[in-house]
C-alpha cells in the first residue's frame, strides 16, 4: 500500500461494519454486512474493516462466508486489540481469532495515552510498548499487513508527547504498514490534528493515517486537516454512524478529497455512485439518511426560496457548488409559501411544457398553495398531491372516483392488536361499490377498504401499497383539537409517490392523502400526468 505521488492517492478505509456497528441503534446481520461489503466494493473503497472476530460468532461467520465471495476493488480488514498484558501473542485468544479470520490486512489498536495504560490496562508503560511491538511483529511474521490504530493518540500526545511517539514508533519498527492516528474521543480541533499529524509524518516517516470521531462535530474537518498535513489513509464510516456521535463521514470526505482537493480516492466513474451507496447503506442499517447531509442527502441540492430557484435556473452555480450529477444526486425544487413563480414554473412545466412564467394560471396556483399552506398543507415532500393540484388548475384533472361515505368501527378493548373495521362507498359514473375491510387500526382499515372498492373499477389499483405513513401536529397550541398533517408514501412496485392531507380529524387527513394517492396512480395510468 504505497501512495502514488503522481496521482496523490488517499486510501479510504470504511469501518461502518466495525466502528459503525458500535453506534446506537445499529445492528447488522451477516447478510446485511455482506450486502454493505458489496456496495462498498462497487463504490471502489479500497479497505473495508468488516468486523472484530474476537467479539463473537457473527463476525467469525462473516469472514468465513467472505472467503467464497470475490471482491473487485476492496480488501477486507479484520480488527482486534493488541495482546493482553503479560501474555504471549501465541497464547492470546483475541490475536488468534484475528489471524483465523484469514485476511491479508488486519487492524490492531493499542494505547497511546499514558493515563489509559495506567488506569484502563492497569499495566506499566513499558509493558504497553511490548504489547504493541509483540502484537505487530507476530502478525507481520504470519504474513499480515498491519494497520496500527493508535487509540487516543491526540489526547496522549497532548499529555505526554514523548510517550505517544514511543507507542507509534514501536508499531512502525515492528513492521506496521500504516500507523493511524485516532482521535478516539472526537474532541481534537482540526488545527491541532493537522499540526500533530505533520509532526508525526515528519518524525515517523512511512504511511500515516487518520481516524476521527465526531463528538464536537469536527471529524470531517479534522480528517481533511490530517490529509493536508500528509496523512494518506483515512478511516471513517460511509454515512457517519459510529460510537457516540459517530465517525468521520466518508460520503463527505471522499468527494471533498477528490473534487475540492485534487486527490484520487476512487475511479472517476465510481464517484457518481456515491449517493446511491449512501442511501443503500442507510436502508440496510434501517436509519433515515439526514436530508441535509452534504453531497448525498435529499436536500443537498434542494432549492426552496423563490430567489434562489430563479437564480439556479439562470445559472446553477449561483446556489450549487457542484453539478449534483457528479455525486449521483439530483436537484430538487421545493414548492412552498417562500417560493416564487420561477419555482412553480419548474413544476408546472413538467405537466405542461409550453407554459410561460407570465401565464395567469401560475399566479392562481401560487395563491392556492399559499392558502393551503395556511391550512397546514405542505407540498415540499408531497409532489404527487402538488401535481394533482396543478392538474386541477390547468383544468385537466378528471377525477376517477368519488368517495361518498365511510364509517369506522373499532373494538372497544385494551388489546393493542385489536382490529378496526372500515366501510367505504365509492361511486364511478353511474356505478357504485360499498366495501368493508379490517386493519390494524382505523387508518389501515380505511386504506384497505378504499383500495378494495376502487379496485372494482380500476384493477391496476390492486398493485398499489401504502409503504410509509407519517403524522405531524401542525398547530400544537390547540392540544387534542390540533390540526394534523398526514404524509403517505405509496408504491405500485415501479414508482413511489407521496401525498398529503390535513384536517383536525386524523382519519379525514389520512383519507385525503389516501384518495390523492389513488387518484395520482390513475392519472398517471391514463396519461394525464
Ligand atoms: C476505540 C475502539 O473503538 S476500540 C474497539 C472497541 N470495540 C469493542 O469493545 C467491541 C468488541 N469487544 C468485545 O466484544 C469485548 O470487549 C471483547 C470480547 C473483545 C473482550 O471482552 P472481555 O474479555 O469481557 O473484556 P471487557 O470488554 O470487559 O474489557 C476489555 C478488556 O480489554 C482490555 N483492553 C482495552 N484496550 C486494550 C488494548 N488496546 N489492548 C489490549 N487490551 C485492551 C481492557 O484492559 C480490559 O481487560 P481487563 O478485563 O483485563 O481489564
Ligand atoms: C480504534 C478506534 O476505533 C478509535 O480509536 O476510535
Amino acid at each position: 500500500m504505497q501512495a502514488n505521488p503522481q496521482s496523490q492517492r488517499v486510501w479510504l478505509c470504511d469501518s461502518s461494519l466495525r466502528d459503525g456497528s458500535q453506534g446506537k441503534q445499529i445492528a447488522f446481520s451477516v447478510a446485511d454486512k455482506i450486502d454493505i461489503i458489496r456496495a462498498l466494493d462497487e463504490q471502489g473503497i479500497p479497505f473495508i474493516e468488516a468486523g472484530n472476530p474476537s467479539a463473537g460468532p457473527k463476525d467469525v461467520q462473516l469472514f468465513e462466508r467472505m472467503r467464497s465471495i470475490p471482491l473487485q476493488n476492496s480488501r477486507l480488514v479484520a480488527f482486534g486489540a493488541t495482546r493482553r498484558k503479560n501474555c504471549r501473542p501465541q497464547d492470546d485468544v483475541g490475536l488468534q481469532a484475528l489471524l483465523a479470520a484469514g485476511t491479508e490486512y488486519v487492524t490492531v489498536f493499542g494505547k497511546s495515552w499514558d493515563m489509559q495504560v495506567d488506569q484502563v490496562l492497569r499495566t506499566t508503560l513499558e509493558e504497553n510498548l511490548a504489547m504493541i511491538s509483540d502484537t505487530v511483529a507476530n502478525l507481520v511474521a504470519q504474513g499480515r499487513q498491519v494497520l496500527y490504530d493508535a487509540e487516543h493518540f491526540f489526547d496522549g500526545y497532548r499529555h505526554n508527547p514523548t510517550y505517544a511517539m514511543q507507542t507509534v514508533r514501536a508499531a512502525r519498527q515492528a513492521g506496521a504498514t500504516c500507523v493511524i492516528l485516532c482521535d478516539t474521543n472526537g474532541a481534537a480541533l482540526p488545527a491541532e490534528v493537522g499540526a500533530v499529524t505533520a509532526q508525526v509524518v515528519r518524525q515517523l516517516g512511512g504511511e500515516v493515517g487518520i481516524h476521527c470521531h465526531d463528538d464536537i462535530g469536527c471529524a470531517v474537518a479534522a480528517s481533511l486537516a490530517a490529509v493536508e498535513a500528509g496523512a494518506r489513509h483515512v478511516q471513517g464510516t460511509f454515512v457517519g454512524y459510529g460510537e457516540r456521535c459517530g465517525n468521520a463521514n466518508l460520503s463527505t470526505i471522499l468527494p471533498v478529497l477528490q473534487l475540492k482537493m485534487g486527490y484520487s480516492c476512487v475511479a472517476p466513474q465510481q464517484l457518481p455512485l456515491l449517493t446511491g451507496t449512501a442511501r443503500h447503506i442507510a436502508d440496510i442499517s434501517n436509519v433515515i439518511l439526514r436530508s441535509s447531509l452534504p453531497f448525498v442527502g435529499s436536500g443537498a441540492f434542494s432549492h426552496k426560496a423563490g430567489m434562489h430557484v430563479d437564480a439556479v435556473h439562470k445559472n446553477s452555480q449561483t446556489f450549487e457548488h457542484i453539478d449534483p450529477g457528479q455525486v449521483g444526486n439530483e436537484r430538487h425544487i421545493l414548492i412552498s409559501e417562500v417560493g416564487g413563480k420561477a419555482a412553480l414554473l419548474h413544476s408546472v412545466k413538467k405537466i405542461q411544457p409550453d407554459i410561460k412564467k407570465d401565464d395567469p394560471v401560475i399566479e392562481q396556483i401560487r395563491e392556492t398553495i399559499k392558502k393551503k399552506e395556511m391550512e397546514g398543507y405542505q407540498y415540499e415532500s408531497a409532489e404527487a398531491s402538488l401535481k394533482l393540484l396543478i392538474l386541477g388548475h390547468l383544468k385537466r384533472l378528471k377525477p376517477h372516483f368519488k368517495l361518498d361515505m365511510y364509517r369506522i368501527m373499532g373494538e372497544q378493548n385494551s388489546n393493542i392488536f385489536s382490529l378496526s373495521t372500515a366501510i367505504v362507498k365509492v361511486t364511478v359514473g353511474d356505478g357504485w361499490e360499498m366495501t368493508a375491510d379490517e386493519g390494524k387500526g382505523p387508518v389501515n382499515a380505511l386504506d384497505k377498504a378504499t383500495r378494495k372498492a376502487v379496485t372494482k373499477f380500476y384493477p391496476a389499483i390492486q398493485k398499489v401499497r401504502l409503504i410509509d405513513y407519517k403524522v405531524r401536529v401542525v398547530d400544537q397550541n390547540t392540544a387534542s383539537a390540533a390540526r394534523v398533517r398526514v404524509l403517505i408514501e405509496t408504491s405500485d412496485g415501479e414508482e413511489t409517490w407521496t401525498t398529503v392531507g390535513t384536517s383536525r380529524d386524523i382519519i379525514k387527513a389520512s383519507l385525503r392523502a389516501i384518495v390523492d394517492s389513488l387518484e395520482y396512480k390513475l392519472s398517471r395510468d391514463d396519461g394525464s400526468l
